[in-house]
């Protein structure tokens, strides 16, 4: 079912945690909000989910106008980094409580329950564990169960706020795959809240940048890593150097590199250069920024190189990072004090924000 978010503005007192936002989840679509704390991701998700209410805007659900609608009128599953389970409730008594609490018109007969919850178990990887008590699962487990929980009402839209948050690194990893193959058998439109950009570019169709209660950028994946619309986004998403620059007729000087920047105003900009876009060649080279080598730091075949360059007309020195494969660099000398040049091979202009 698509999602759409039409002007949502939201303050709590006097502060404004969503600013007309407007947003639009295609059917089917695996979507992540991405964003620092703060920048308004949850109160967004609990919007649409019926947990919270706008002071302004509306939420349509496939065309359909949700804004008044209780949670449960809207049909939605959600699952939350701390959603803790019943303690009190075997495993499987908690992925059934969403449907042996509904009205007895529209509970499903007990055995028709027990079928999907197991069935349901089985989606999630913990078949045979339905007698257990939350206390004896892990943390990763424990999470599969609540989401299982959510499934079983067959929403129509599913909800996640951080939900492997509280986890280690390796079954995070590995449950964000899971979680992602799962949403590709069932289709289910899913909205996903997360800090971590590594894993909203890994399990996203599309990612939302949230900063400051406003959408910075909406694109898929390796769209918004690539081309960051907005300053914010580049130094957000991934690694990045910021370099000065000044324009002059829709051209950059960055560091005495002249680089096109056709839709940047004259005065003050800023360039941004990822690490790996850097091509360190011989010094003198054509196209490239002078500077000399600091550190050569070695992490299997990648090796990352900090350069020094003196910005002699700007009386700043600066550090510039660059990441190459070992292999590309031969007949390069990779000594300290070394000379070399760098040439962008992707360089993005903004105009310099006060
Ligand atoms: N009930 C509330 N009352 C007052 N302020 C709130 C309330 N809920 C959220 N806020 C504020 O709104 C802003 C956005 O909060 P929100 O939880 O949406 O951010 P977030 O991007 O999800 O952050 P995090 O990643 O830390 O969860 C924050 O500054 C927060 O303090």
């Amino acid at each position: 079912m698509g999602i759409e978010v039409s002007s949502v503005t939201k303050r709590f007192k006097d502060f404004t945690a969503l600013d007309d936002v407007s947003l639009n989840v295609q059917q089917g679509e695996f979507l992540a909000l991405l964003g620092p704390s703060g920048s308004g991701k949850t109160t967004l998700l609990r919007i649409i989910a019926g947990l919270e209410f706008p002071n302004a805007g509306r939420i349509l659900f496939q065309g359909q106008d949700v804004s008044d609608r209780s949670v449960r009128e809207r049909h939605v599953g959600f699952v939350f980094q701390h959603y803790a389970l019943f303690k009190h409730m075997t495993v499987a008594r908690n992925i059934a409580f969403g449907l042996s609490v509904r009205p007895a018109r529209r509970r499903p007969a007990r055995a028709e329950i027990e079928k999907r919850v197991d069935s349901l178990l089985h989606l999630v990887q913990l078949g045979g564990l339905g007698g257990r008590y939350p206390s004896q699962l892990s943390g990763g487990q424990r999470q599969r169960v609540a989401l299982a929980r959510a499934l079983a009402i067959e929403p129509r839209v599913l909800l996640l706020d951080e939900p492997f948050g509280a986890l280690d690194a390796k079954v995070r990893k590995e449950l964000r795959r899971w979680l992602r193959k799962l949403h590709d058998d069932m289709g289910i439109t899913t909205v996903f809240v997360t800090h971590d950009q590594e894993e909203a570019l890994e399990i996203a169709d599309r990612v939302v940048v949230m900063n400051k209660g406003l959408i910075e950028q909406v694109g898929p994946a390796q769209e918004v890593y690539d081309a960051p619309a907005t300053p914010f986004v580049y130094d957000f998403l991934g690694n990045t150097n910021r370099l000065p620059a000044a324009v002059r007729g829709g051209v950059a000087n960055v560091v005495g590199l002249l680089v096109p920047a056709p839709d940047v105003p004259d005065g003050a900009g800023v360039a941004f250069v990822r690490p790996h876009e850097f091509e360190l060649r011989p010094s003198g080279a054509h196209g490239g920024i002078e500077g000399t080598i600091a550190h050569v730091f070695a992490s299997g075949p990648i090796l990352r190189i900090e350069v020094n360059v003196p910005a002699v007309e700007l009386a700043i020195g600066l550090q510039i990072e660059v990441e190459a494969m070992r292999q590309v660099l031969d007949g390069i000398i990779l000594e300290r004090g070394a000379r070399v040049a760098l040439a962008p091979r992707n360089i993005k202009v903004f105009k310099k924000q006060d």
